[in-house]
């Protein structure tokens, strides 16, 4: 093969799996079925009362018992502590995220704030403290380790009502990169998932404050099933795979902004190739849509 980083299979069956966000939505999709393939599974989030919920949840559902840790990623200290009385991790799955869609100038920098120190930040102290001990874990064990992180089409795309949480979320994709260039001889493999809007508490949380615009152009497609962004997102990992799309649109959006991203395959770095000039134009096509949208929206809240 003539492509570098080369191919690598990441298995789960008795392997320590870490879920941040994993006590609700794609956290706990994606726990339960880690479970269900036989990893040791570990969840992280802040409310003890959820993780309780989640942990009976994933028995009922798999008659495996998850390990639970609390802690607010946005804390260093709170993170190292919870990560030092876990077992090492093999896989690590960043999956915490807030979202709180408005329009910037209306938005305050203390909601700005919180999702930048949440998104990225909370990912950046569970990689420096979780690093040490994948990388040890790694080399003694001969077996790849997995850092995930969950990102967003907001993190491909800028989008109306997304100014902060696109930010948070193009931030990790820088991190992946360079984090990739720095792991590799470890034996350390970085997936990013790209999920389209997911029904999930959060979502639902999320709609009773999603701008009129932000609805136009993010609700135009159907929501996934947290179940299956969780699948999708597993395979991802499992296989190595450093962009995960999840949908048809993530599909598109993958080609027309994957940039230098590290890619594995032969067969997917040729369709990349032949793919980008084109999706170019169909992401043209969007913007056109997207900006006509808009105009159209000014033009009847002026006039109605
Ligand atoms: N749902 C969607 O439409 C989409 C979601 N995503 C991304 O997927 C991920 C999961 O989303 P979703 O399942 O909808 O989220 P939910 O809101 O359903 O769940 C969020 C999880 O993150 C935890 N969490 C939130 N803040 C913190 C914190 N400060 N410290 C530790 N844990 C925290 C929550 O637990 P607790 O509150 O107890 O801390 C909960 O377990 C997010 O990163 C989101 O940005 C991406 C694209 C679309
Ligand atoms: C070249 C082809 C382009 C194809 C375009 C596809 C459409 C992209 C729309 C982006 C929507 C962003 C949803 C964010 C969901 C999310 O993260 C939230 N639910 C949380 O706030």
């Amino acid at each position: 093969a003539i492509v570098r980083p080369r191919p690598v299979r990441i298995p789960l069956k008795g392997r320590h799996v870490l879920v941040t966000g994993g006590s609700s939505g794609i956290g706990l999709a994606l726990a339960l079925r880690a479970a269900a393939e036989g990893a040791r599974v570990s969840i992280l989030a802040r409310d003890p009362s959820r993780l309780q919920d989640a942990r009976d949840a994933i028995r009922l559902a798999t008659g495996v018992d998850v390990a639970i840790l609390a802690a607010d990623v946005r804390d260093p200290e709170a993170v190292a502590r919870a990560l030092g009385a876990a077992d090492p991790v093999d896989v690590l799955v960043c999956n915490h995220g807030v979202f709180l869609p408005q329009e910037l100038e209306r938005q305050s920098l203390e909601d700005v704030r919180f999702m930048v120190e949440v998104n990225l930040m909370g990912t950046f102290h569970l990689i420096k403290a979780a690093l040490p001990a994948m990388k040890q874990r790694a080399k003694e064990s001969g077996l790849p380790g997995s850092v995930a992180i969950m990102s967003s089409q907001a993190g491909q795309v800028g989008v109306y009502g997304y100014a902060a949480y696109s930010a948070s979320k193009f931030g990790l994709r820088g991190l992946a990169e360079a984090l990739q260039h720095e792991v590799i001889a470890d034996n350390i493999h970085i997936t990013l998932v790209f999920p389209p809007d997911t029904d999930t508490p959060g979502l639902a949380e999320e709609h009773k404050r999603r701008p009129e615009i932000t609805k136009l152009i993010a609700g135009s497609q159907g929501g996934m099933k947290a179940d299956d962004v969780a699948k999708k997102a597993l395979n991802g990992i499992k296989s190595g795979q450093f962009v995960v799309a999840c949908n048809f649109e993530g599909y598109l959006l993958y080609v027309a902004t994957v940039g230098l991203s590290p890619q594995r395959s032969c067969l997917m770095a040729f369709v990349e190739i032949l793919g980008v000039g084109f999706m170019r134009f169909v992401g043209l096509c969007y913007q056109w849509s997207w900006f006509t949208s808009i105009e159209k929206w000014h033009a009847k809240t002026k006039s109605g």
